[in-house]
């Protein structure tokens, strides 16, 4: 440990906090590095992640000398800021790198003011710097705030900087743990796998290096299983099977296939799991299947919220008239189901309209709308849909005013760490929920919980689309479920352009391989990825040139996005290259290992408040702000996001995406390449899916046995989820209760 004071930064990375900087000290030195510095004695060179820097700051590092080109320095490992007690060094203190929101004017007042008292006064008696003048109360506050959220992270960057952990990250695993984020780690450092950005491979290192622990240490083994339950719920299952967990957590116990990792027992997995399950209560056992605890609630409480809001008593209204005068002005006939589809709205508090493209859902939205104002014109109406995109298409399609169901419920932030700031009912009388199947069994849950009793809610979906991309199949199984009204919408109304792709939506779905190919619907052959890689490139290349150069009118849908020519990633960069290739005065930067440059198009892959995961952006400039690298992204709606450069980016190219990423999407071309190598991915519904994003014509790449297998394998991936199975319980005991209370 060397005792030193900070003298010049000589390099800073804000990206991951690397630092190299010259300190002085008047211990002896290592004979090699005195040698080396024998004009000015004491000075030496240390780097590691965030060094303290300050004028006068005064610290004890320690570390190993390692020797480079530049001579030996120090890899600093460990550092310690002395606590000031003179008053330059407090003033060094305050206006240091190691506390933010205090500059040097203002260090410099306070300790005038309070001399050698001043941390005490920080402490304790903060509200006596209102008395110096320029410090307001908001100042104050911006104060405390840095000197508060300093030390805590001093202590926290102390712990852990050792490990590599940067500084971006410390302050994500402070906004999470709080001010007690210290304490909380050095108790369990497994619990860091609950911030976001670790994993349990990152975690498993440093909580073994700096607890020192045995791999069969309970805390690690709690980590692992919450980890394979995390993995679940990304792969949209709500629980596994305990045997599920046992082997896929000792695959994870073991990652690093040594000897020292791979002798932890089944039953020492299990009695992990059962402390967690009886002791933690953070996993629940039901129905054969092992829970995460919120996972569970969300799924008990939906079920129970959707039953609460279907026995409600209805006042019977007879539409029929004003039903029959909407239609005569809309200038259509309702067939039979549309009928029924409206009736069952009015007749039933929550009730479920299904159909494919052009069955009619946008028109009954306008009737419904219509009806309702009529009815009752003081009513609160409310429209929404699960992502920013569907939502916005609701509103184009109605001229209504719709928002996100994340909005309406007040949650805000970030994919997967979402607050929940609503407490209160919705205020609306009628709610009509579009896009449903996008929507998974935590935001179903905490829709349903806002609805207040006596409104009335319509959701609207296509049933054989692709699920959520978050956990649960919560759209499939209310209708399986049998005890929600629902209307199957089956005919096509669609005349105009695209009325092909309808009808071949229709015909996949009715297992029909007989597709209709005109030029709405066209087929090209492809050899194997790299043809139809070299195809699809032709045809973008060709439509793009000779339509305006427009991105946004064509996109290409992959069901794989790795390991392939003919996947998303590979097909972006090879579009990229038509599109936007690389030219002198195009500015370029890397994030993670992504080159994004000034014109790309880009896809947001999270949720993060006004954009959605699947948004499609541009980028508009890469440059310099407040002495870090930025790239700003126009979303278009007079989105423009700003992404930092010492952030991870939650982006993609959006050239080409994979079909799971393009639902709630819509664009008149689309191309798809449908080979026979892509084997698991060749499912019925993944085929529907991407096809349907087209309004007006699709352009299948492969192979016609690739697509007629496609059609043929109506065997979706299944998911590990109970609803349907919990809404039939719910209604049944409800059933029951109103039966013997009658
Ligand atoms: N009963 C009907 N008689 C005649 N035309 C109809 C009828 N119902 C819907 N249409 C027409 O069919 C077309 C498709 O309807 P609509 O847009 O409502 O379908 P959709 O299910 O919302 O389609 P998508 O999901 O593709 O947006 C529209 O032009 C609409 O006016």
């Amino acid at each position: 440990m060397i005792h030193c004071k900070f003298v010049e930064r000589t390099y800073y990375n804000p990206a991951n906090g690397y630092t190299v900087a010259s300190y002085r000290t008047k211990e002896e030195l290592p004979r090699e590095v005195g040698r080396q510095n024998t004009e000015s004695p004491g000075l030496f060179t240390a780097y590691g992640m965030e060094l303290p820097v300050g004028e006068n700051l005064e610290m004890k590092l320690d570390g190993t000398w390692k020797k480079s080109k530049y001579g030996f320095q120090l890899d600093v490992s460990y550092f310690h800021v002395d606590i000031p007690e003179t008053e330059a060094g407090i003033e060094a203190y305050l206006s240091s790198s190691m506390i933010k929101g205090i500059g040097p004017v203002t260090a410099h007042r306070i300790v005038e003011r309070f001399g050698k008292r001043t941390l005490y006064v920080l402490d304790k008696t903060p509200e006596k710097l209102l008395d110096i003048p320029g410090i307001s109360e908001t100042k104050l506050e911006e104060i405390l705030n840095g000197y508060r959220k300093s030390t805590a992270l001093r202590e926290l960057m102390v712990y852990l900087a050792p490990f590599g952990v940067t500084a971006n990250k410390l302050e994500k695993i402070q906004e999470h743990f709080g001010e007690s984020a210290y304490h909380i780690i050095r108790e369990d450092p497994f619990r860091l796998c609950e911030v976001r950005g670790f994993g349990f491979l990152t975690v498993d290192p440093i909580a073994m290096k700096a607890k020192n622990f045995r791999p069969d240490n309970p805390l690690r083994i709690k980590a692992a299983i919450s980890q394979v339950l995390k993995k679940a719920e990304e792969e949209g299952h709500l629980f596994l099977t305990s045997e599920e967990i046992v082997e896929q957590a000792r695959d994870l116990l073991d990652h690093k296939k040594n000897s020292r990792t791979s002798g932890i027992s089944d039953s020492a997995i299990k009695n992990a799991g059962n402390d967690m399950i009886r002791k933690d209560k953070s996993l629940v056992g039901n129905g054969g299947g092992i829970y995460n605890r919120s996972g569970f609630d969300a799924e008990v409480g939906a079920a129970g919220e959707l039953v609460r809001l279907m026995f409600q008593e209805r006042e019977k209204r007879d539409i029929r008239k004003m039903l029959s005068q909407i239609v005569k002005e809309e200038g259509i006939t309702l067939d039979r189901m549309q009928e029924q589809a409206v009736f069952q709205a009015f007749e039933y508090p929550v009730s479920i309209i299904t159909g494919g493209p052009g069955t009619g859902k946008t028109t009954l939205i306008r009737i419904i709308l219509r009806l309702q104002e009529m009815l009752d014109p003081d009513a609160m109406i409310l429209l929404c849909a699960p992502t920013g995109r569907a939502r916005r298409r609701m509103y184009e399609k109605t001229g209504y005013p719709a928002m996100t169901i994340q909005k309406a419920v007040g949650m805000t932030g970030v994919d997967g760490e979402e607050a929940w700031n609503q407490t209160e009912k919705l205020p609306d009388d009628l709610i009509i929920a579009d896009e449903f199947g996008m929507c998974d069994m935590y935001l179903a849950y905490k829709f349903f919980y806002c609805i207040k009793r006596g409104a009335t809610l319509i959701m609207i979906g296509d049933q054989d689309q692709l699920g959520s991309v978050g956990p649960g199949n919560v759209f499939k199984e209310m209708i399986e479920s049998e005890v929600i009204p629902v209307t199957v919408l089956d005919a096509c109304f669609r005349q105009e352009e695209g009325s092909t792709i309808v009808e071949n939506a229709r015909r996949i779905n009715q297992n029909r391989t007989s597709l209709r190919y005109d030029s709405d619907f066209q087929f090209r052959a492809a050899s194997d990825p790299e043809d139809a890689a070299r195809i699809i490139q032709k045809i973008y290349e060709t439509y793009w040139r000779e339509h305006g150069k427009r991105t946004e009118d064509i996109m290409v849908l992959s069901p794989l996005r790795k390991d392939t020519a003919a996947g998303s990633d590979a097909l972006n960069e090879r579009l990229r290259g038509v599109v936007n290739p690389k030219r002198r005065g195009r500015t370029e930067i890397k994030n993670g290992k992504k080159l994004f440059r000034v014109g790309d198009i880009v896809m947001q892959t999270k949720n993060v408040d006004e954009v959605s995961n699947g948004d499609l952006g541009e980028v508009l400039g890469i440059y310099k702000k407040d002495g870090k690298m930025v790239m700003e992204v126009d979303f278009g709606d007079d989105r423009i996001v700003r992404f930092p450069d010492d952030d991870y980016w939650p982006l993609t190219h959006g050239y080409a995406m994979s079909v799971h990423k393009s639902q709630g999407n819509e664009c008149p071309v689309v191309i798809m390449p449908v080979l026979a190598c892509f084997w698991r991915m060749l499912q019925r519904n993944i085929l529907y899916t991407g096809i349907t994003r087209a309004t007006k014509q699709v352009i299948l790449v492969g192979s016609k046995q690739a697509v007629a297998k496609a059609i043929h394998n109506n065997r979706m991936a299944k998911r590990n989820t109970n609803f349907a199975l919990r809404l039939r319980q719910v209604y049944k005991s409800m059933q029951e209760y109103y039966e013997k209370s009658a």
